[in-house]
């Protein structure tokens, strides 16, 4: 076997010692410069191996525990190795000639299958999972053991398996990250690598990554602060990023910054995987972010896209703010959520008519999601009827813990909030909130469920014929209400979407789909538009033209069927739609630089989504 592995490392020119002696580091992948070697045949002791029988050619058995001995790896993999590694294996569709060729015949059971049928098994195991989080982990081990069946599954059972990898189930995957925790994903950089963090990401086995979903776990969905089990978000994302969006998995790096954290129970928490201290804050924090910043740019060069997510808004609008002239970022919380509802209410018009212009929107939350998609709402209605800013957003109130905000508590509020705080008596509560200023639109941005009480939706209902309701707190728990609430409480007239999905609702024997509105339909289509397009700076018109393409795919049978957001069955099509106009204006806004241009963005969009279809092996 030895001989064989030899003569398959010589035939590739790519030679590594076995000897433990030599303390070389051989990564997938590397290149002989990289691994620190200029001698294309370094000395092979073939002898140590030939024969195989039971002698230690490694010194793995024999070294004592303080004699160091090198774990290597080659950079093809066949037999043993090929069925371990996620990013080739194909489990029992290797055909009888793969079998051959790659030294599998006895590491796999005599039958071949094909991809389909793998799906099909795959899909009836996970349907006998009555417990989402044992579907969230069947889902993991298979992404950790056979990449491309994972995205094939995703990708053809889009609407069944996104609650499972996605919002709700991933909220309850972070809460339990640490008891469920099997292998690693992603990277994790915490404040031990200070002064470091440049070598971490080179430990990543990816050189060519495009886009990185980064979170510090500190508002985790509507869950509060994870620590370091927010890990599950990047690596959700991420996912999405591929299935959805299409692009390709070796492209996206998920990574969690620790800093600690400040939840008592984590802290004391026994499986808990993050630091045991309380979370870095002023100084300290800035300088691990900034240093992360730094390294990644330098790292992966300046068309890196960093998403941010899941960050408290003290932290969030801070480094959107500090990056966004110098790095390609992007929060989704704030600017994702912000074009997904605007495209959701564009797409609404045509329901409730009238223009932006005429509406009234009250949110209740006035945090990263609210105070973003207000703006957004107010940017486009600016731009629309040319009128300045400052009186777009009057049509637009928002209602945070303490209540509307109003001029008389300007002074107190946070920086975000301020140009919110218009003239108006102080108001405590939503439902006499919702009488005042009687909206045309109520959001859900409050992270708090149940909130949307009878007396806050019937008043919605009595002062507007289709009231428009979203509630956007994720996950379903912290749902402002829910589906049949929104539905039941205004007699079937709402026109109602939620951030995570609700199932269809019965009401006086009329059937209501109610619309999923999460930032999940943007930033997949959002990211490949950047990424094909080599943008290298966000701008707010990316934003809105991914909204405006989002709203085009709304067909009159979606209107039909009281929808406002298409089917997620359509994703990729929808994606590479949105990939096309936002690539369109940064090429607009001369932020594109790989030229030339393409002529039909939407096909060229296309033509770069990854397939996870398997690949033959030669
Ligand atoms: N559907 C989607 O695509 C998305 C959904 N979300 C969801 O939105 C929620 C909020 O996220 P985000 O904006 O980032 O969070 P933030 O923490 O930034 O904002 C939360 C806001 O809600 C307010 N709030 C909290 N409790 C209440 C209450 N009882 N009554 C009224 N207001 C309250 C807070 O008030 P105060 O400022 O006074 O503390 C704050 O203004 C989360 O559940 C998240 O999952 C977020 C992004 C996308
Ligand atoms: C969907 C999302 O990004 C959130 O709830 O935070
Ligand atoms: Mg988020």
């Amino acid at each position: 076997m030895f001989g064989r592995e030899t003569a398959m490392r010589k035939a590739l020119g790519v030679l590594v010692s076995r000897r433990g002696e030599r303390k070389l580091r051989v990564q997938m992948g590397s290149t002989l410069e990289q691994i620190g070697c200029d001698d294309p045949v370094l000395d092979i002791d073939d002898k140590a191996g030939v024969g195989g029988g039971v002698e230690d050619a490694y010194g793995e058995d024999r070294a004592t525990e303080d004699q160091p001995f090198t774990p290597w790896t080659v950079s093809v993999a066949s037999g043993y190795t090929l069925l371990r590694d996620p990013h080739h294996n194909k489990g029992l569709a290797f055909t009888e000639k793969e079998r051959d060729a790659h030294y599998l015949r006895g590491l796999l059971p005599p039958i071949c299958l094909s991809q389909e049928v793998q799906e099909k098994r795959m899909m009836h195991n996970l349907r006998q999972y009555k417990v989402p989080l044992q579907r969230y982990m069947a889902m993991m081990d298979l992404q950790e053991r056979n990449e491309r069946l994972f995205y094939k599954l995703l990708i053809d059972n889009v609407e069944e398996l996104l609650p499972v990898v996605y919002t709700p189930t991933v909220g309850e995957a972070c809460q339990k990250y640490g008891s469920i925790f099997r292998r690693p994903q992603g990277l994790y950089i915490s404040l031990k690598e200070k002064g470091k963090i440049l070598e971490v990401l080179k430990n990543w086995p990816e050189k060519s990554v495009q886009v990185i979903v980064v979170t510090d776990g500190e508002r985790i969905l509507g869950l509060g602060d994870l620590g370091c089990q927010g890990m599950g978000i990047p690596v959700g994302k991420l996912s999405l990023y591929t299935a959805l969006g299409g692009v390709r998995p070796s492209l996206c790096l998920p990574i969690t910054i620790d800093v600690g954290t400040n939840n008592e129970q984590l802290l004391k928490d026994e499986f808990y995987i993050g630091l045991r201290q309380r979370r870095a804050r002023g100084q300290e924090y800035a300088e691990l972010l900034d240093e992360f910043m730094s390294a990644v740019k330098q790292n992966y060069g300046e068309k890196i896209l960093i998403q941010f997510e899941d960050f408290a808004n003290h932290n969030a609008f801070e480094l959107l703010e500090r990056y966004r002239t110098t790095h390609l970022v992007f929060n989704d919380d704030i600017q994702g959520t912000a074009s997904v509802v605007l495209a959701g209410l564009i797409a609404a018009l045509k329901v409730v008519g009238g223009t932006l212009a005429d509406h009234t929107f009250l949110f209740l939350g006035a945090g990263e999601a609210g105070t973003g998609i207000a703006e957004l709402i107010a940017l486009e209605i600016s731009k629309k009827i040319k009128a300045p800013l400052e009186e777009t957003r009057k049509k637009i109130w928002l209602v945070d813990s303490k209540g509307l905000i109003v001029n008389s508590r300007k002074e107190s509020l946070q920086h975000f909030k301020k140009p919110w705080a218009h003239d108006h008596e102080p108001v405590k509560e939503l439902a006499v909130a919702v009488k005042a200023i009687k909206p045309t639109v109520l959001i859900g941005t409050s992270g708090v469920g149940k909130t949307f009480t009878k007396d806050v939706v019937e008043a919605m209902a009595s002062l507007n014929e289709k009231p428009l309701i979203l509630a956007l707190s994720n996950p379903t728990s912290q749902a402002e209400c829910t589906a049949e609430e929104a539905y039941t409480w205004t007699k079937g007239r709402a026109i109602f979407a939620s951030g995570s999905p609700f199932d269809p609702v019965e009401y006086n024997g009329n059937v209501f789909t109610p619309g999923q509105a999460n930032n999940a339909y943007i930033f997949p289509g959002f990211g490949l538009g950047l990424i094909m397009s080599g943008t290298i700076r966000v701008h707010d018109d990316l934003l809105l033209a991914a909204s405006e393409a989002l709203a085009a795919q709304v067909t009159e049978e979606n209107y039909a069927a009281g929808l406002i957001y298409p089917p997620f069955t359509n994703i990729r099509k929808i994606s590479a739609n949105i990939a096309a106009n936002v690539a369109s204006k940064a090429y607009e806004l001369g932020l594109a630089s790989h030229l030339p241009r393409p002529r039909d963005l939407v096909k060229y969009a296309e033509s770069c989504m990854y397939t996870p279809i398997y690949r033959s092996y030669r």
